[in-house]
């Protein structure tokens, strides 16, 4: 009987709020050279003496606000999500989280597959939209750690899913159920930015990929998934259109700003700044590259977005909660993994089936 083994990869957390252990995330996770894109040195020093020695403090108290009895936001869902996602698959799947930076780490994650002498493995990173720092970043590591293995199962990546039709309906109910709580007046699409640089990195021939402007990314015309800013704006119209919204009536933006170089935009403090001007009493956001809450979502969208807002003259700030562990949520997880395990999509699907078992016992095998 062929053994899948399955890796929910997110970006990593702390292994406790305390500034020290803040410090030692953010030094690998800043280290990486997927994410800062300069020469060694140069990373070293900006990392080990100017960014964490000032942000280590200040993220720490951030964790703390948001902390759990069992870990991080981001660790409590990725559990939660790994717990319903094993019940749904048969005993031949195991399924394991991991975080890229600090714990559980992906060699763990991996090494817990090995001893489970799975055939296969299917590595699902918890970003809908694929980036270099992100989704590329996890690809690197697993590849770094199993090239050492004698033997090296088949292993496939779910790159992106920007766009995918279950994950867009997740977000569409989540946001349908504040539009008609709140009835905001405009919606705000926000996700994590990247440096524009890391576009302009993805072409082979050496030349920038992407324009860096308009809503449809004019270079990357045919909406290349690869495209981080482009899928962004993909997922929005998608998650729109599922809700009938006037193109008026929504807005796509870039948050999380790191660093003095430019980023995609248009960034989210300076569109709402616009949107307030514009007269927009009431603003729901939503942040659909977060598919868990965390630092990001909660504190830098539902405090400092909030306040920015209702400081130049809003007088309603929503954020839209994100798919977290939401059972529709498990159900697109395990249909987009089904996929890949080349399961029929009626099988996979289907929220009741347990596969490969039930497909097994269709076809009269043991
Ligand atoms: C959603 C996709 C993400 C992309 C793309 C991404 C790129 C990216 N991030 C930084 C710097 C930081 N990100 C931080 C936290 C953080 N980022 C994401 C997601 C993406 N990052 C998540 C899910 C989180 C975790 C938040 C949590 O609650 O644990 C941080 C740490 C917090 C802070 O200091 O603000 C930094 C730093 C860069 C430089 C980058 C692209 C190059
Ligand atoms: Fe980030
Ligand atoms: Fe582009």
């Amino acid at each position: 009987m062929k053994r899948t083994g399955i890796l929910i990869v997110n970006l990593g957390t702390p292994n406790s709020p305390e500034s020290k252990d803040v410090g030692v995330y953010l030094r690998e996770f800043l280290m990486d050279g997927r994410v800062i894109d300069i020469p060694f040195w140069k990373r070293w020093l900006l990392v080990n003496l100017i960014i964490v020695p000032f942000r280590a403090p200040k993220v720490s108290l951030e964790y703390k606000k948001l902390w759990l009895d069992e870990g991080s936001p981001l660790l409590v869902y990725g559990k939660a999500l790994v717990e319903k996602l094993g019940e749904r698959f048969s005993d031949e799947v195991t399924v394991e989280l991991a975080m890229r930076y600090q714990n559980p780490s992906i060699e763990a994650g991996l090494q817990k597959l090995r001893q489970a002498q799975v055939d296969e493995i299917i590595v699902f990173p918890l970003f809908p939209q694929y980036a270099s720092a992100t989704t590329g970043s996890i690809a690197e590591k697993v590849m770094a750690i199993v090239q050492n293995w004698n033997v090296i199962p088949s292993i496939q990546f779910i790159n992106s899913y920007h766009n995918n039709e279950q994950y867009i309906q997740n977000f569409a109910d989540k946001v349908k159920q504040d539009l008609l709580k709140y009835e905001p007046d405009h919606i705000l699409f926000s996700y994590h930015g990247i440096p524009e640089r890391h576009l302009d990195n993805m072409n082979e021939a050496g030349t920038a990929w992407c324009s860096h402007t308009g809503n449809k990314c004019a270079h990357c015309s045919a909406r290349k998934p690869y495209c981080y800013r482009s899928a962004c704006f993909e997922t929005s119209d998608l998650i729109a259109q599922k809700l009938h919204l006037d193109e008026t009536k929504y807005t796509t933006s870039f948050q999380s700003r790191l660093g003095k170089d430019p980023w995609i935009k248009p960034y989210t403090d300076a569109t709402i700044q616009e949107l307030a001007e514009k007269g927009i009493g009431k603003l729901l956001v939503v942040s659909p590259s977060f598919v868990a809450d965390c630092l990001e979502t909660t504190l830098e969208i539902g405090e400092q977005y909030r306040e920015l807002f209702m400081e130049l003259g809003g007088t309603e700030f929503h954020f839209t909660e994100s798919l977290n562990a939401d059972d529709d949520w498990v159900k697109t997880v395990h249909a987009l993994i089904g996929e890949k395990m080349g399961l029929s999509a009626e099988l996979s699907t289907g929220s009741s089936v347990r596969f490969p078992s039930d497909l097994n016992q269709m076809a009269g095998a043991n």
